[in-house]
């Protein structure tokens, strides 16, 4: 578990110090992949660089499992710092080794032993799908397989846990989704929690179970995305979900207009037809759409509904878990 309490962080700056972190508190559960979002020059890399031990904090307090970092003495650091690896976006590679050979470096370099380094080697190729590249040069991989030989090598030694400073950039829509399923395999299958930092909503909404928005070095919402979404005024929600674009003159031949937030495949599929010949209403679909968030479906619908029992339909969603926001309709001017 990863544990920051009241950061701050200044650098010197032209005429005033830039404040590149301001009092930021974020909690990482144990296994989670917790996604930093926000915009260029918000503090993400600043907030990754601190808790990887690289950037020492102005004030605030970094915890490990519940240590603070700050407190250590130079071997108990040296130790805590195996412990947290971080991803390059350019993860320095040797040109002359191979994908293994570059792998195993920092093996070697512990003076882990022939078998052992071996079998690690092995686990990591598996894990990032490189098994058949091994033997091949640096050179001659695309820049997402270099990006994966990188999260090897950061996760060769085993670490608990993984800081991937902006993992996707640079990379195409292939390659990126390569690297997320390996961030999420390292969680699952090797339990390294991840934090990662992106400016892209959809790395959020397609791999991570944590969120924390910052903005201008401020910590402005945090928590679970699928806990956050139910918002829909919530940062994460308007990053993650499909917008509604309904004109409102739309609205205006209906009963009754809310938007619904549906999680989860029992919600999505049958809720709404459920609803409608319940309470015999007809209930449209007028904007939106579906998505998903991780592995659960997750829709965003703005509803239309027509009939007596309407309102009583709309309860009826609500009390089954959706979450409803009901949208004021307008009213037709009526022809003199
Ligand atoms: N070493 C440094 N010296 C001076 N200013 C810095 C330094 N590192 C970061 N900053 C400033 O701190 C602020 C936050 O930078 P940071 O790189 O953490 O943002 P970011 O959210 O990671 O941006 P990006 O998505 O573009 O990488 C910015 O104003 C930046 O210019």
């Amino acid at each position: 578990m990863i544990t920051v309490e009241n950061l701050t962080k200044s650098f010197p700056g032209e005429k005033t110090p830039v404040l590149a972190l301001r009092d930021v508190s974020i909690e990482v559960s144990a296994g989670a992949l917790y996604g930093v979002l926000g915009p260029s020059g918000a503090g993400k890399s600043t907030l990754a660089r601190c808790v990887a031990l690289r950037e020492k904090p102005d004030r605030g307090t970094v915890r490990l499992d519940g240590l603070n970092v700050a407190r250590l003495d130079g071997r108990r650091l040296r130790e805590v710092r195996r412990q947290v690896a971080a991803l390059d976006a350019h993860p320095p590679l040797r040109a002359e080794r191979t994908v293994a050979g570059n792998i195993a470096e920092p093996l070697e370099r512990l003076g882990v032993d022939g078998p052992q380094r071996r079998s690690r080697v092995g686990r990591v190729l598996d894990l990032t799908g490189l098994t058949q590249r091994a033997a091949q040069l640096p050179g001659e991989l695309t820049e997402g397989q270099r990006r994966r030989v990188g999260l090897a090598r950061a996760l060769a030694a085993g670490p608990a846990v993984l800081l991937a400073d902006d993992p996707t950039a640079g990379i195409d829509q292939d390659d990126a989704a390569g690297v997320l399923t390996v961030l999420d395999r390292a969680r699952a299958e090797l339990g390294v929690t991840v934090l990662l930092t992106t400016q892209d909503s959809s790395v959020v909404r397609r791999a991570c179970d944590e969120v924390g928005v910052l903005e201008q070095g401020r910590l402005v919402e945090q928590g679970s995305v699928l806990g956050l979404i139910t918002d829909p005024a919530s940062h994460t929600a308007r990053a993650v979900l499909p917008a509604i674009e309904t004109p409102r003159a739309q609205s205006a031949r209906y009963d009754r207009v809310a938007d619904v937030v549906l999680i989860g495949f029992a919600s999505v599929g049958a809720l709404l037809p459920e609803a409608s010949s319940r309470f015999d209403v007809e209930i449209a679909t007028i904007g939106g759409g579906l998505t998903r968030v991780g592995d659960t479906p997750v829709a965003h619908f703005r509803l239309a509904l027509r009939g007596t029992c309407s309102e009583a339909a709309l309860s009826w969603i609500a009390d089954r878990g959706a979450h409803v926001s009901p949208v004021a309709t307008l009213t037709c001017p009526v022809a003199a």
